[in-house]
């Protein structure tokens, strides 16, 4: 079994597949997708909890990211990408045709693997959603940038260098600001797509704190490779394989007395 701290699994045993609506941010039934001729996600079908963290694992290739791009409509971008089945957020489907991507991805935001700050200053990022919904006012700015910041774990840091570029920061630092930026425009759900692969053990630590605090006021979707990091800040894991949701549970039960063959292969470490 994964060598693991079990006081630091949380205790969440929830039937996943009976969430009723209040508890479920996103519904996502039967989806498939594929690139070209190439199936890369098979009838995943999944609820996921509202307010909590929701970890995506499973070996290189398995389509986790793919997964997780579908959820704010990333693979629109890929050509020759179909996609079958849907998902749901709260009632409507992201893929209705009244839906407005740029509004989708307001409402889901996302973070990548590297920081992507742009090269403005630290003010500027997080205010750089807000000014493109027209928000002019200064007070609500500063406001906003506060809130985002200490949201992010990042204000105390920065409050004294607010102007400074935004590519003077650490990467941990940076990796922060980009969580600011999405949560300055109070999105409901943010998709992390392994947040802390590129930055050391210091600065992941501090992401994976950040992360536990977050889903007080967002939904959390992560991917990570580093299946001690899915234990530690995870409420619950799905494991994919091969482009299938092989077992969808609490992370407590998955890492401890996982049901499947294949988790627990992988769990161990015999595969992967
Ligand atoms: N834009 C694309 N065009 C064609 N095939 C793709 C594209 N993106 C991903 N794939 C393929 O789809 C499958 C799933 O990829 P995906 O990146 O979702 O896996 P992953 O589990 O996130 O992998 P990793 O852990 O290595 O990041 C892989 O076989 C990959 O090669």
């Amino acid at each position: 079994m994964l060598s693991l701290d079990r006081d630091l699994l949380s205790d969440n045993s929830v039937d996943l597949s009976q969430l009723d609506a209040q508890q479920t941010a996103l519904d996502i039934r039967d989806l498939s997708l594929f690139y070209a001729e190439k199936k890369a996600l098979s009838d995943i079908s999944m609820k996921i909890q509202r307010h909590k963290v929701t970890a995506l694992i499973g070996p290189s290739g398995c389509g986790k990211s793919t997964l997780l791009r579908c959820i704010n409509r990333m693979n629109d971008l890929i050509d020759d990408c179909t996609i079958s089945g849907d998902i749901l957020l709260g009632d409507e489907s992201i893929f209705d045709k009244r839906v407005d991507v740029a509004t989708l991805r307001r409402t889901v935001g996302m973070v990548f693997q590297q920081p992507n700050p742009f090269p403005k200053s630290v003010y500027e990022n997080v205010v750089y959603g807000l000014r493109l919904q027209g928000i002019k006012d200064r007070r609500v700015l500063d406001e906003a940038v506060e809130q985002a910041l200490q949201g992010a774990a990042l204000w105390d840091e920065v409050k004294d260098r607010l102007n400074d570029n935004a590519f003077d920061l650490s990467g941990g630092q940076q990796q922060r600001l980009v969580i600011a930026r999405a949560i300055a425009i109070e999105p409901q759900v943010l998709l992390l797509d392994e947040p802390s692969s590129a930055l050391d053990p210091i600065s992941t630590l501090t992401i994976e704190e950040l992360i536990s605090d977050l889903k007080q006021k967002y939904t959390v979707v992560i991917v990570t490779h580093n299946m001690q990091q899915a234990a530690r800040v995870s409420d619950n894991t799905a494991f994919l394989n091969m482009g299938k949701l092989v077992e969808y549970t609490d992370t407590n039960t998955l890492f401890t007395t996982p049901s499947v063959r294949q988790t627990e292969d992988y769990i161990t470490g015999r595969y992967g």
